[in-house]
Parts: structure tokens; C-alpha cells; sequence
């Protein structure tokens, strides 16, 4: 079937083999957070906090960082392709210790490098400006208190030293991502006064110049919190201003703008002034709810975005959701076979036709050519990916990892 498939393509310009080659070269970032609920192993107890909220309550939360990486390796082993850890600096190593985040150091994260080298793949990584005593006021970098911006700003180089050496130990660029969630409840009185002291810490963090190939900063956006409703203060247009000036990847989450806009039209804009492309994809329910990615319109657009703008090589395709109402494990499974899915889509468009019914303006054959897409037999190529990656089909995964949930997560009381 699959080769009949391949000539279906064929027929439309589409180059199944050379799509397959872009799949299985196109690394997802999977978000460590998801496994334990953006808790993280400080030990100090702390509550999440800073505008994150996680729902539910389901059985195998991983507690230990040999938990979590137990269930790292049973998803990597569910999904095709070779991906990326994506790290937050509250995930080190403390060894039962106080680290306080602005005394964090590479040793604390050795372990996790010497993993993911185990593993045969990259790390990205985050300082973690929340959940913090010294975050209790929604405000880190852009703090009026000197002495909080500092602390923030140490952990925030700190942060950056670290992935460097995460980089260069892996041998691929660690990407690492800004994200704060220092913003207002209501209405404040001075918008300019919290943005300029942001940029003025930002300045101080990036201050020094890391090797590219170990470390590329990203900033993250954001449109509202709970606890930021009014003003956040590293808006859409703050970051992509901030990005563009100084030419850090922009880190766009499908969850940060308003619940009716997405982020693929973004991207076309977004690429043509920043170096590189950082996504979180996620899925927005009502609000910035952090649902698990499906396969849907949305996650479909972004991903024929990158495609259509030949962006993946700028791209870092990282995931961003928190569901604890169902199996952490299959969460990210869903998550990120959806996103591979989606970029697999894109990548079997029969662009090349589409563009020159579009240059033509033949207008009727670009929408009749887009409809024809939706009905290619893509889920037989995509089931071949699953194959030669030695992984299951989407549904025989379930009944793995409900075997893994009875061994392993079912016991962890
Ligand atoms: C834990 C992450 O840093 C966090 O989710 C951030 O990326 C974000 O999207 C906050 O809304
Ligand atoms: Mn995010």
C-alpha cells in the first residue's frame, strides 16, 4: 500500500521519501514539566505559582529525578523519530541540598547532560523565574526592588552558563528560554517604567557573549496570567521588538495571545526580522489553559507554516502543556505525535502546485487542491514512519503505556 501511496504523491509533486527524511531530522522538544506537574526537585515544597495552575490529580506523578527520567525514556520510546529534552533550571540535581536559583551551577545538571547523552540526544533549558518567594509579587526582572532584579538576573546568567555547557558537552546548540511572568493583576500606572527596567535586566543577562553553537537565548512572550490579567509586562510586541534589536530567537506560545488567534500567521512575519523561531505548541482551551496538543487546525497551520516558509532549519519545535487529569505518559505521547503529525501533513502538501495555482491566480484550483489535500491517504505514511522507527501505531502505544502505568506509575503512592 505504501508504495501506491508513493506514486499518489508523486502524481501532485510531493516527495514521500525526501518528507520521511525531514521527520525523522526534526526534533521535538519535550518539555519536562509535564511529568510532575511544573513542580520540579528544589524540595522546598513551594506551590506553583506565577499564573501556571495544573489540573487534576491522576496516579504516577514522578517525584524523583530518576522517576521522571524512567518516564522520559518510556515516551522517547514511543515516538518516532530522535527529540530533545527541555529542561527547567528547577529540575537540577540539588542533591537535598538549598540551592537557592541564583547559586545553581552546571554540576547540578550534570546528571541530566550525562542522560541525555545516554539517550543520543539534545537538551534545551530554562531558568525558572517562578514559583519563587522572591516572585511571590508577580514581578522578577522588571521589579521596581533592585535587589530582585539582581537575584533574577544572576539566575537568569547562571541559567545561561549552564546551557552553554549543556551545549557544548552535547554537541548541539542548547536553546534557552526567558520566559518571566512579571505582570499585574489590574490596572497599573506606569506600563513604560516595568518594560524599560525588562529590557535593562535582559541587557544585563545577555550581557555576555556565548558561542552560538552551545547556547541561543530565546524570549517568550505573553499575553495574560492569572494574577497578570491586566498587563503583562514582555508582551508580544515588547519580545518581538527585543528580539529583532538584538537578534535573540522569539519564542511564541500557541497558548500567549488571544483565545481567537493563532500563531501561524506569525511566523512568515516573525522570521523575516528574527534569527531564529522558538515554539512552544499548545493548546488553549478559553484561555492559556496548557491543553494537551492534538492534532487539530491549529497545530496543523503552524506546522505548514514552517514548511511553506523553509523555516525548520530556524525552528525549534518545542511543547508547552500541563495535564494532570489523564496518564502523564500518554499526554506527551498525544502531544507530540500530534505535532509530528502535523509537520508531516505540511510536509505532504502538494505545495508547489498550490503556489503556482496561486501565482496564476487560479484561485479555484489552489482551494479545490487544498481540499484534495486533506483526503491523501498521509496516515499510511505516517504509520510507515512508526514502522521503521521501530514504534507502535498511535493505538497499540495505549495499550503500552497502560501496561507501564500498571507496573510502574500505579505504585508510586
Ligand atoms: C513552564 C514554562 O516555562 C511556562 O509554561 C512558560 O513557557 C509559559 O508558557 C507560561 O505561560
Ligand atoms: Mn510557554
Amino acid at each position: 500500500m505504501f508504495e501506491q501511496v508513493k506514486e499518489t504523491y508523486a502524481e501532485l509533486g510531493v516527495d514521500v521519501e525526501k518528507a520521511l527524511e525531514v521527520m525523522a531530522s526534526t526534533p521535538i522538544s519535550l518539555h519536562c514539566w509535564q511529568g510532575d506537574d511544573v513542580g520540579g526537585f528544589e524540595g522546598s515544597g513551594g506551590e506553583l505559582g506565577s499564573g501556571l495552575a495544573v489540573t487534576g490529580n491522576y496516579l504516577g506523578k514522578a517525584r524523583t529525578i530518576s522517576e521522571l527520567q524512567k518516564d522520559l525514556e518510556q515516551v522517547l520510546s514511543l515516538l518516532p523519530g530522535t527529540h530533545r529534552l527541555n529542561l527547567h533550571a528547577i529540575y537540577g540535581d540539588f542533591g537535598g541540598q538549598k540551592v537557592d536559583r541564583d547559586e545553581i551551577e552546571v554540576k547540578h545538571f550534570q546528571g541530566w547532560i550525562d542522560w541525555c547523552k545516554a539517550q543520543g540526544i539534545g537538551m534545551d533549558f530554562n531558568p525558572s523565574c517562578f514559583s519563587h518567594e522572591k516572585a511571590a509579587d508577580g514581578l522578577t526582572l522588571s521589579s521596581a526592588d533592585e535587589g530582585i532584579r539582581e537575584f533574577w538576573i544572576k539566575h537568569c546568567q547562571a541559567s545561561r552558563k549552564i546551557a552553554a555547557a549543556i551545549g557544548e558537552q552535547l554537541g548541539s546548540a542548547c536553546v534557552t528560554n526567558v520566559w518571566v511572568p512579571d505582570g499585574m493583576k489590574d490596572l497599573p500606572a506606569d506600563r513604560l517604567g516595568f518594560r524599560q527596567r525588562l529590557a535593562a535586566s535582559l541587557d544585563t543577562v545577555f550581557g555576555e557573549k556565548l558561542n552560538p553553537a552551545h547556547n541561543i537565548d530565546a524570549v517568550e512572550c505573553k499575553l495574560f496570567g492569572i494574577g497578570s490579567e491586566s498587563f503583562v509586562v514582555g508582551s508580544h510586541e515588547f519580545y518581538m521588538g527585543y528580539a529583532m534589536k538584538n537578534q535573540t530567537a522569539l519564542c511564541l506560545d500557541a497558548g500567549h495571545f488571544h483565545p481567537t488567534e493563532g500563531i501561524a500567521d506569525k511566523i512568515s512575519s516573525v522570521l523575516m526580522y528574527v534569527p531564529e523561531l522558538l515554539l512552544h505548541v499548545s493548546r488553549g482551551v478559553r484561555w492559556d489553559s496548557d491543553h494537551v496538543v492534538l492534532f487539530d487546525d491549529q497545530t496543523q497551520a503552524i506546522m505548514q507554516e514552517l514548511v511553506r516558509c523553509d523555516a525548520l532549519s530556524r525552528t525549534h519545535i518545542g511543547l508547552d502543556f500541563f495535564d494532570a487529569s489523564i496518564n502523564r505518559i500518554a499526554a506527551w505521547v498525544i502531544g507530540t505525535r500530534a505535532a509530528q503529525k502535523s509537520l508531516l501533513l505540511a510536509l505532504l502538501e502538494p505545495r508547489e502546485k498550490l503556489r503556482a495555482a496561486e501565482q496564476a491566480g487560479d484561485f479555484t484550483s489552489r482551494l479545490m487542491l487544498q481540499e484534495v489535500n486533506k483526503a491523501l491517504p498521509w496516515s499510511v505514511v505516517w504509520n510507515e514512519f512508526c514502522n521503521r522507527n521501530n514504534t507502535p501505531t498511535d493505538w497499540q502505544a495505549l495499550s503500552v503505556i497502560k501496561e507501564y502505568e500498571l507496573a510502574e506509575l500505579s505504585v508510586r503512592c
